[in-house]
């Protein structure tokens, strides 16, 4: 059984920041599960309403399925309950359903449903890809839209209707007239999650469209100021949060719009730039050059 029913969870998600944990690796690229364990262990100790585990910061879509299960496991067993573990479903319908599977039997509280592989698809595949993982387990869903599985507010409503488990919309888009629509459309029926890669980035304008929580990547290597972020964002604190989007957030975007994929691979070497290496990001990531992880170390530097 969980310990979260799905309403239970949707409140429970609303009410803080997300934490979407990295998953390590050693030199030759095996899952490194003491290292994983102990920054579990570090980062409890800073309150976040959730843990995603092998979400996209963590490279779930880099790991076999059997890999999933034992990161998710290992997830479970250090968190012993103090928050809800989410774990993620990924690829074509009957893969994301033996994984929804597979989590619940793990012990994982909630599914975060990732955009299936490589094809494109429409609006009703959507629905029904969707609506077969909900049916797969009794975990309430957060449904991840971006890339190729974007639901406009027509799809959102039918699957609310359709699937009770459904309890969280992941927005990785940023489209304003699609996420205000989704809202008029369905409102609280949904946990709001903003998931555009560095969501502190949109963080305050999207507070307006609903979305009061999102997934903080650099929570990983700077835990207090991303919750410290989090607070003025909720306090509508304009000129603290534009004065750590000045400071921080946009060198460091500009450090990760260098490559491709150094959205997640960044994250590894500010854990690196902390003292607490993660290990290198598999292929097809590229993990950051010396000198650039010398000027995010630099960057770091200046807010610790
Ligand atoms: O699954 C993931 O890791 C994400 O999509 C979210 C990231 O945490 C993103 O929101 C970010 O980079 O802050």
């Amino acid at each position: 059984m969980p310990s979260y029913s799905p309403q239970e969870l949707a409140s429970q998600l609303k009410s803080g920041l997300l934490s979407f944990p990295v998953t390590h690796f050693t030199e030759d690229l095996q899952f490194d599960e003491k290292s994983y364990r102990e920054h579990l262990s570090w980062l409890s100790g800073y309150p976040v309403a959730g843990l995603f585990a092998a979400g996209g910061t963590g490279e779930g879509f880099s790991l076999t399925g059997e890999e999933i299960d034992r990161v998710v496991r290992a997830a479970v067993d250090e968190v012993n309950g103090r928050l809800p573990v989410m774990a993620p479903a990924t690829g074509g319908t009957a893969n994301a359903v033996a994984q929804a599977k597979a989590a619940e039997a793990a012990g994982a509280d909630g599914i975060l449903l990732m955009p299936p592989y490589l094809t494109e698809a429409g609006q009703q595949g959507l629905i029904e890809h969707i609506s077969a993982v909900c049916s797969a387990t009794s975990l309430g869903v957060i449904v991840y839209s971006r890339a190729n599985a974007v639901l406009n507010d027509r799809s959102v409503a039918t699957l609310v209707d359709r699937n009770e488990t459904l309890i969280g919309f992941k927005d990785g888009v940023g489209n304003i007239e699609n996420l205000t629509r989704i809202y008029a459309a369905v409102g609280d029926r949904l946990a709001y999650i903003g998931g555009l890669p560095t969501a502190e980035t949109f963080a305050l304008p999207l507070l307006q469209l609903g979305m009061s929580t999102y997934s903080s990547a650099i929570f990983n290597f700077v835990p207090q100021y991303a919750l410290d972020f989090y607070a003025d964002v909720l306090a509508q604190d304009r000129e603290a949060v534009y004065r750590r989007i000045r400071e921080f957030i946009l060198p460091y975007l500009d450090i990760r719009d260098r490559m491709k994929g150094y959205a997640v691979s960044i994250i590894k070497a500010g854990l690196a730039a902390v003292g607490r290496p993660a290990g290198p990001v598999r292929p097809p990531l590229q993990n950051l050059t010396e000198s650039e992880l010398a000027e995010l170390t630099a960057l770091i530097d200046k807010i610790r």
